[in-house]
This record gives structure tokens, C-alpha cells and sequence, in this order.
């Protein structure tokens, strides 16, 4: 890769590395400890894993980039003084054991990530209780189509990572409204579970993708700094592509999914929570990402595309909304103002059919 966001792509890097860690580390316990849960206001979950890995990103975007703004899915409003030390304790935890996990990736720096990069600093200590909630809280920034911000999803996929399932470390620098860097860690991804074969030593904390715009897409195991070009496939026939959706039918209209399935004569499907699925279509073990709206009142959080954008966009991929076919908007604010979401490997024939089969099924709603 070229110099351009070097040091922005070995800071990120190295933030989801560390915090992909942390959260498959604590899956298992946050799973079985019903405390370490807690239900926010619009209903959904969000636990220690989210917030120990937000705080970790966001110390470490700090420690490097101390002017950038954050736009992060989660806060510290109405946390308890106990559960905040919990959460201290598990970035603490992680902190005994990151070295050794990552000793390979620290033994084979490549050139752009020579210089070390530090997740504290005197400024940004993350020692206490108050600094644990400060650095969550710098993710509170509005967004917008002016400078830089970066664009942060801590743990994507909550409710898969509650399951056992997948889930996604999700980061993203987004200039002028445009992404430009995405970093996804997927800590429990198998690739022999999408047909493919695993690479060595994936299990401590699976696979993570990387792009910079223009650059194209690589991926690696998580622990392991042997990255690999990817590619999004090239599928002839409509019939053999495969459909990567979601596994909550809450988050996307699954029957109207299936509709746009039969028009296309597409048999095979696979169901999986979080980015993944961006990162799936990038290795080319899936075609079609389909993300109708269950509600047209419902906006897109930014933080649940942007670092998938751009890697599906650089490995040959196409993202746009479910019903104008436009490209995401990443400069609007904290949420999307398009509806849905459709990503697939091309070309944009096939994209453009998809889209106007799934604009048809959203627009006969109701009548
Ligand atoms: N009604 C809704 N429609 C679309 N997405 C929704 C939704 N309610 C929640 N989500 C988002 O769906 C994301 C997970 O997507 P998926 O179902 O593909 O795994 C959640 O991310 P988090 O888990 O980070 O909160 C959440 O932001
Ligand atoms: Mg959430
Ligand atoms: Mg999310
Ligand atoms: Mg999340």
C-alpha cells in the first residue's frame, strides 16, 4: 500500500486488532453473566464487550490523532461507577495478554507500521473509572460532509455476539464524507463455514480486512501480519450467486428478500449478523448483501457501513441504497439518509437489477 493514510491504517489496525482480542476473550463470560448485558433505550443490547472496545479505539485514535473527532455508536450515559470498573478490568485483562497473542505481527512490522503505535499516552492514560467514560464519550460527534472524523461500530452485530455468532470491530475514516480507510476485525469468523479453507492459527482472534481508497482490499489472519489482495467474484449466472443477509428478521425485511430470491432464480443464501457479510463479499464466498427496510422511518446508523464501503467498493464491489440505487452518503450526519441497504459483486447490471426488484417490493407495501 501506498503512503497515503499509512499511519492512519496502522493506528487502526492495530486498535481492532487489540480490541477483536478483547471481545472474543469475553464473549463466553459475557454470554453466561447476565450483568454484563445492559438494554439501552431504543430496546437494543449493548455489553462490556462494546463498551472495553470503544474505549480501546477510541484511547488509541486519541494517543495518535489527539484534534480527530469520533463518531461512535456507543456512550457512558447511565453507567454505573461498578460496571464502568468492570469494563476497565477487561481492557486491563486484555493488556496482560495482547503482547504475547501479537508477538508475530510485532516480530514483522512492514515499513508503514514501523513506528509503534501507542494506545495511551499522558493526555489519554485510560487508567480510571473517569478516563474510561471520558474516551467513550468522545464518540458523541455529529458527523458531517466537512473534514475528518473516524466512524467507529465497537462491537457490530451485538445480538450475534450474545448468540455465540459472528460479530464485527468495525472502523472507519471518513473525509469529506467520504470513506477512505476501513479496518474490520471479524474475531470469530471460520471461513470453512462460507466454503472456503482456514488459514493457520485463526483461532485466537480470526480474520481482519483493511482498505485505504485506491489501494484495494487485503486481508489476514488477525494475529498474523501475512496480508492477502482480495477480490469480490465475478458470477455469470444469476442462479449460482449466494445471498449474505442477516440473521435478526427485526433489522431487515427478510420475506421481501426472499421475494427478490425467486425473481432472481437464486437458491442459495447465507444468514450471518454484523459487517462480515461486506467482508464476506470481499473474499468472494457471497454475492448479494440484501438490507431492505422493515420501516421507512428507520435510518441507518453510519457506524453499520462505513468501514464495509470501502472495503467492498475497492475489492470490485457495489453498495447503494435499497430503492434509488445512489451511493451511501457517509457526510449527513450520524445516520444514512437513504433507505436500506443493497451491497453486491457487480457488475453494476446485476446490481441495478437487484436494486429496482427490491424498490418494486418496497413500493407495494401496503397496497
Ligand atoms: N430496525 C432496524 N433496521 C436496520 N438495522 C437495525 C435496526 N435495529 C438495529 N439495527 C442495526 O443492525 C445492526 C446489526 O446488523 P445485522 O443484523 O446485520 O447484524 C445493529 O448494530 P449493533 O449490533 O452494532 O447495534 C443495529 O445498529
Ligand atoms: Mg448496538
Ligand atoms: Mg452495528
Ligand atoms: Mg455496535
Amino acid at each position: 500500500m501506498s503512503n497515503l493514510f499509512a499511519r492512519e491504517l496502522a493506528v487502526a489496525t492495530q486498535a481492532v486488532r487489540k480490541a477483536s482480542l478483547l471481545t472474543k476473550r469475553i464473549q463466553a463470560d459475557v454470554i453466561s453473566d447476565k450483568d454484563s448485558t445492559i438494554t439501552k433505550s431504543d430496546s437494543s443490547p449493548v455489553t462490556i464487550g462494546d463498551y472495553s472496545a470503544q474505549a480501546i479505539i477510541i484511547n488509541a485514535i486519541k494517543a495518535n490523532f489527539k484534534d480527530d473527532n469520533v463518531v461512535g455508536e456507543e456512550s457512558s450515559d447511565g453507567l454505573s461507577d461498578s460496571f464502568v470498573s468492570e469494563i476497565l478490568t477487561a481492557i486491563q485483562s486484555n493488556d496482560e495478554v495482547y503482547s504475547e497473542v501479537y508477538s508475530e505481527v510485532f516480530a514483522n512490522l512492514d515499513q508503514n507500521e514501523s513506528a509503534d503505535v501507542s494506545f495511551v499516552n499522558e493526555d489519554f492514560p485510560l487508567d480510571s473509572i473517569d478516563e474510561v467514560k471520558r474516551v467513550i464519550d468522545f464518540g458523541n460527534y455529529a458527523g458531517g460532509n466537512k473534514g475528518r472524523f473516524w466512524c467507529l461500530d465497537p462491537i457490530d452485530g451485538t445480538k450475534g455476539f450474545l448468540r455465540g455468532d459472528q460479530f464485527a470491530v468495525c472502523l472507519a475514516l471518513v473525509v469529506d464524507g467520504e470513506v477512505q480507510v476501513g479496518v474490520i476485525g471479524c474475531p470469530n469468523l471460520e471461513l470453512s463455514n462460507y466454503g472456503s479453507t482456514d488459514l493457520a492459527d485463526s483461532l485466537p482472534a480470526g480474520y481482519i480486512f483493511r482498505s485505504v481508497r485506491g489501494q484495494g482490499t487485503q486481508f489476514a489472519v488477525t494475529t498474523d501480519s501475512a496480508w492477502k489482495d482480495i477480490h469480490a467474484r465475478n458470477v455469470v449466472n444469476t442462479s449460482e450467486l449466494v445471498t449474505l443477509e442477516g440473521v435478526e428478521k427485526g433489522h431487515s425485511a427478510h420475506d421481501e428478500q426472499s421475494v427478490i430470491k425467486t425473481e432472481l432464480g437464486i437458491s442459495k443464501s447465507q444468514h450471518l449478523d454484523s459487517q462480515v457479510k461486506y467482508c464476506l463479499l470481499a473474499l468472494g464466498l457471497g454475492d448479494l448483501y440484501l438490507r431492505l427496510p422493515i420501516k421507512l422511518s428507520y435510518e441507518e446508523k453510519i457506524w453499520d457501513h462505513a468501514a464495509g464501503n470501502v472495503i467492498l467498493e475497492e475489492a470490485g464491489g457495489i453498495h447503494t441504497d435499497s430503492i434509488e440505487n445512489k451511493r451511501l452518503d457517509f457526510g449527513k450526519g450520524r445516520t444514512l439518509k437513504t433507505k436500506g441497504v443493497i451491497a453486491s459483486c457487480g457488475p453494476q447490471s446485476l446490481h441495478s437489477k437487484v436494486v429496482a426488484a427490491s424498490a418494486r417490493a418496497i413500493s407495494s407495501r401496503n397496497k
